[in-house]
């Protein structure tokens, strides 16, 4: 659902000029010197042809003339020049404010965004701002002096000429300032069109393989197309709104030529006006459409610049994930660099525990229930409990461990979850509904359950991607929302269900949570995922392109990749979805073997859904419907959760 739609005025726009005021200065100087050369000009011509009618001598005036000229030629293009630089300035000011903005943004925010039109926001729309300085602002301000000065001298003239001629400029102002309200919208309408086009592009580019398997090029061109049709249209409604603006001020403007060229012509015969008045007269008529002219195409660009401006203003006011919160608590000490990952004197492959003194990595959810709607459209969050400690009311059962720390879990009773159907609420259906479970510092946790139960939500949680709705989340008795979210995402390593890899290298993708990393160190981790090979498969060797989204990669390679990342990162959390879902048996083992080493001395908390994966984990939460059916051991569970038989059965780990 988008935000109310707002508009933002030109005042808003001032706030982005402000690093640039020096510029604008010396801009506004020049701008001022040349248009006061383009007055000057006439005067030259009147004198010259006034003192040529008389015979007097003219040279002076010839030479003048000449140097006006190139005078306003040379001030003219470095005006143009100086804007054209402080535009880019602050398109690349707004591009960087914007960008920062977008990868602040919560990422709920993403879920009910298109991707393609907030590219389009950073792209076009902010293209489309640059013209509001470039051609907007300094070609009104400009074209109001020529226009002011041009006024006042045609009145020194002939008061009853220029009458004629105000007549005619204020009947097409009239007309040109009804239109621009309609400009406005409409310009509005062609960029949001142009957002929706993108988005649709995007999305037909990013799906092209299950685009290309399902042949449905031809529906996704005739979407595409629609798209674009909805562009072309509202294009063409603005074409024909900023096609009338000029002929409306050209048609007042001329009359008002004729006009004055005739009375102009009787008065010079009668001898009431010198011919070299005349044509000055003429002349300043020219410098006074001229402006009017610019400024009109400048009012247009303006209205556009506007609009793009509501839509980059609509992202700006967006609230973003707070960098800190209401009372931050730092949790002690700082991560170990990647260097304590591979210990040199472990060898390569070596994937060391966690260096003494760091934060450990407990974590609690307490009812934690969770819609994913909540946030609302304003940006607004579901204020998170800010409860502390880890423990909670309930039944309580000490399951049995063999890592460091107390597990405290509630266990509803099993039958009960499981039969009935999270309650649904107008504004969204709970994924999770009361979830209650402890992960003790150090401990191997499962989450399993049927697909769709919650368990990526949980990890998005812990992530603090999402707040929960009701109930609350704490890591080492802190709760989330008191630690800096970059604070806790330090101390976490994520692998997603999807593994996503970003465009570009290999070794890109590999130091993006770790970029101090070195070559050595990368070539260790590849090796201890299995994906030494990948390294040495070219000439390349770590700088391996791996193609847009990771496209030279196979499902299992993503994976694997996205284990090296988080294994390299040396976080004390590890979080992982369905982290072995795509690849094969040996490689499995392979992987069970790197996280066994990986999570000595770390908290890990893996969703799976082949049982095998996790039966020796320290303990195991079922989840069934966004609730916690069932805690323990995977002995345990066999004994007491019929849902877990189940899927044990169906997995052929016990005999149904
Ligand atoms: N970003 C989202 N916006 C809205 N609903 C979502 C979003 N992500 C997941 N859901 C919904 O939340 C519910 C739980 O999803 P979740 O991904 O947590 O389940 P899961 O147990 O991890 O499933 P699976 O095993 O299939 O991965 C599902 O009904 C899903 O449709």
């Amino acid at each position: 659902m988008q935000p109310a739609l707002q508009r933002a005025t030109l005042r808003e726009f001032f706030p982005y000029l402000r690093g640039h005021v020096r510029v604008l200065a010396l801009v506004a100087v020049v701008s001022l010197v040349s248009t006061g050369l383009s007055i000057a000009q006439p005067l030259m011509v009147q004198q010259l042809v006034n003192a040529v009618s008389a015979s007097r001598p003219a040279t002076v005036f010839v030479w003048f003339l000449i140097a006006i000229t190139l005078g306003g030629a040379v001030f003219g293009a470095a005006q143009s020049y100086l804007l054209q630089r402080t535009a880019e300035s602050v398109v690349l000011g707004v591009r960087r404010s914007l960008v920062g903005q977008l990868l602040a943004l919560p990422v709920r925010e993403f879920d009910r965004r298109r991707v393609g039109d907030l590219m389009s926001r950073v792209g076009s729309d902010t293209t489309l701002m640059r013209s509001v300085i470039t051609s907007g602002l300094f070609e009104i301000v400009s074209s109001i002096l020529m226009f002011c000065a041009a006024v006042v001298l045609m009145v020194l003239i002939d008061p009853l000429l220029f009458g004629i001629t105000l007549c005619a400029v204020l009947l097409g102002a009239a007309g040109v300032l009804f239109l621009g309200r309609l400009i406005r919208r409409r310009s509005r309408d062609v960029q949001d069109a142009v957002g929706s086009m993108t988005a649709a592009v995007e999305r037909g580019l990013s799906g092209i393989r299950t685009i290309k398997a399902s042949v449905a090029e031809e529906r996704e061109a005739a979407v595409i197309d629609g798209e674009a049709t909805r562009a072309f249209r509202a294009g063409i409604a603005m074409a024909r709104l900023q096609a009338a603006v000029q002929p409306i001020m050209s048609i007042c403007i001329q009359g008002a030529f004729i006009v004055v060229l005739a009375v102009g012509g009787i008065r010079v015969a009668a001898g009431e006006l010198l011919l070299g008045d005349l044509i000055a007269f003429i002349l300043y008529l020219f410098l006074l459409v001229m402006p009017i002219g610019s400024a009109m195409s400048a009012f247009v660009q303006i209205q556009s610049g506007l609009a793009a401006l509501d839509r980059i203003q609509e992202i700006a006011r967006l609230e973003p994930e707070r960098a800190d919160e209401d009372r931050p608590v730092r949790i002690q000490p700082v991560p170990a660099q990647p260097d304590a990952a591979f210990g040199s004197a472990q060898g390569a492959g070596r994937l060391a525990g966690r260096s003494a003194g760091r934060s450990a990595g407990a974590i609690e959810l307490r009812d934690v229930s969770f819609r994913y709607d909540d946030g609302g459209p304003d940006g607004t969050q579901a204020t998170p409990a800010s409860g502390s400690g880890a423990l909670h009311a309930g039944q309580d059962r000490r399951a049995p461990l063999g890592s460091p720390g107390v597990l405290h879990t509630r266990v509803s009773p099993e039958t009960e979850p499981s039969s009935v159907e999270p309650s649904s609420t107008e504004s969204g259906r709970l994924v999770l509904d009361g979830v209650s479970f402890s992960v003790p510092a150090g401990s191997r946790t499962a989450l399993v359950g049927p697909s769709g139960a919650g368990k990526s939500t949980v990890l998005a949680l812990l992530e603090r991607f999402y707040e929960p709705t009701d109930g609350s989340i704490t890591y080492d008795g802190t709760a989330l929302p008191q630690i800096p979210r970059t604070e806790l995402r330090s101390r976490i390593g994520l692998v997603e269900q999807e593994a996503p890899v970003l465009s570009g290298t290999l070794a890109d993708n590999l130091r993006l949570a770790a970029p101090a990393a070195t070559d050595d160190q990368l070539r260790r981790v590849l090796a201890a995922v299995g994906l030494d090979a990948l390294g040495d498969r070219t000439d390349d060797g770590l700088d391996l392109n791996l193609g847009e989204d990771g496209v030279r990669l196979s499902g299992g390679q993503r994976q694997r990749l996205a284990w090296a990342r988080v294994i390299l990162a040396d976080r004390p959390v590890l979080l992982m979805d369905e982290p072995t879902s795509a690849v094969d048996s040996r490689t499995e083992q392979l992987l069970q073997q790197t996280l066994g080493e990986a999570s000595r001395d770390r908290t890990v908390v893996v969703v799976a859904h082949r049982l095998s994966t996790v039966a020796d984990f320290d303990q195991i939460v079922v989840l069934d419907q966004g609730r916690v059916t069932a805690v323990g051991t995977h002995e345990q569970l066999l004994e007491e959760s019929d849902l877990y038989r189940d899927m044990a059965s169906r997995q052929r780990l016990v005999a149904a």
